[in-house]
């Protein structure tokens, strides 16, 4: 029988495009169509059938939620074809990373998707997460949730070489950062408001075309997790730190065996050991074009990342329609 390890190696990398493609082109014909219910369902229930197929014990980590609130995909369920005897994996994943954008048709909408070694991903509740995350290339400690955004937006222009003026952060547009956007202006950064996606928004630090410098804000803690193993794979620096907003949510962590309520996490603590990230765009966005239909083929974009080796694929599918 194949280790995890070998089957990560030999098997899957390439296998998880097939996964990500399989959600994006399902939620494609979605796009635009204000229906956001009907757009995760098709990704869900796509790549569900993709990952069934692949040879591996997988489970679920982190899903579409609880078992009694998702029919599939849930947290803990079963994926793959080898369920019993095949290599332990353990998956984090979003079939469709942007419900919202894909029913409005806006940008960086993905199915994105990361796998490892049994235990080495984080069984994030679903709560919100402060993040801080910048891409490659800054000394170690550049960012830390304890200090203030200007704190932050300092330590990063002072490790560039540029004033704070010259930094560009990247915000979830929300009422809830009403007062981290007024400190950033406050302090003459940029600020590029998103509508949501922030997996894609994480990433884009690592992208110097992005020209996004850092990323501040609450989002989701499952797409910190998904994040962490994609710059883990790149290079980058993330904090992250649970938020809850009632004794409900502490209880829901508890659950998931969170002991430390108030730790911050680093990439290792939310992704660890060897990892695979992989993501195909279902819209155009910084980090990948979306599903196109081009007569009688669809194309499609997709991103394959290892942490181990660091190697990043860039992956363009054409699909024929017949
Ligand atoms: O919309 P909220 O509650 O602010 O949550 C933020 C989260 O929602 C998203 O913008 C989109 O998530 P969905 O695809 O589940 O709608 C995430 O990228 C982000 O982490």
């Amino acid at each position: 029988m194949q280790t995890a390890s070998q089957n990560l190696d030999r098997v899957l990398v390439l296998e998880m495009v097939r996964v990500t493609e399989a959600a994006a082109i399902a939620a494609s014909s979605l796009v635009g169509r204000g229906n956001e219910k009907a757009a995760d369902a098709a990704a869900v229930e796509a790549m569900r059938e993709a990952l069934n197929s692949l040879y591996m014990d997988g489970t679920v980590v982190i899903g579409e939620g609880e078992r009694d609130e998702a029919p599939m995909l849930y947290i803990g369920e079963k994926v793959g074809s080898a369920i019993g005897s095949g290599p332990k994996i353990d998956i984090a994943l979003d079939p469709l990373e942007g419900t919202t954008i894909t029913a409005k048709a806006g940008p960086n909408a993905l199915a994105v998707l990361a796998i490892a070694e049994e235990g080495c991903l984080l069984n994030a509740p679903d709560v919100y997460m402060d993040k801080i995350a910048v891409g490659p290339g800054y000394p170690a400690g550049v960012i830390d949730l304890d200090r203030t955004p200007t704190q932050n937006v300092e330590a990063i222009a002072a490790a560039k070489g540029v004033r704070p003026d010259q930094i560009i952060a990247c915000v979830l547009d929300r009422p809830r950062h009403e007062k981290l956007i007024a400190e950033l202006r406050g302090c003459g950064c940029g600020i590029m408001l998103i509508p949501d996606g922030d997996v894609a928004a994480v990433i884009a630090t690592s992208d110097p075309d992005t020209t996004i410098d850092v990323y501040m804000g609450q989002g989701g803690a499952p797409e910190g997790v998904l994040a962490a193993a994609a710059l883990r794979c790149v290079g980058g620096q993330f904090k992250g730190r649970l938020f809850f907003r009632n004794d409900d949510e502490r209880a829901r962590a508890a659950k998931w065996g969170i002991a430390d309520l108030d730790k911050v996490y680093d990439l290792e603590d939310l992704a660890s050991g060897d990892c695979i990230f992989a993501a195909t765009g279902v819209t155009d966005g910084s980090l990948l074009e979306g599903v196109k239909r081009k007569g009688k083929v669809m194309t499609t974009e997709s991103v394959v990342m290892r942490a181990s080796s660091g190697t990043v694929r860039w992956v363009k599918g054409e699909h024929r329609l017949d």
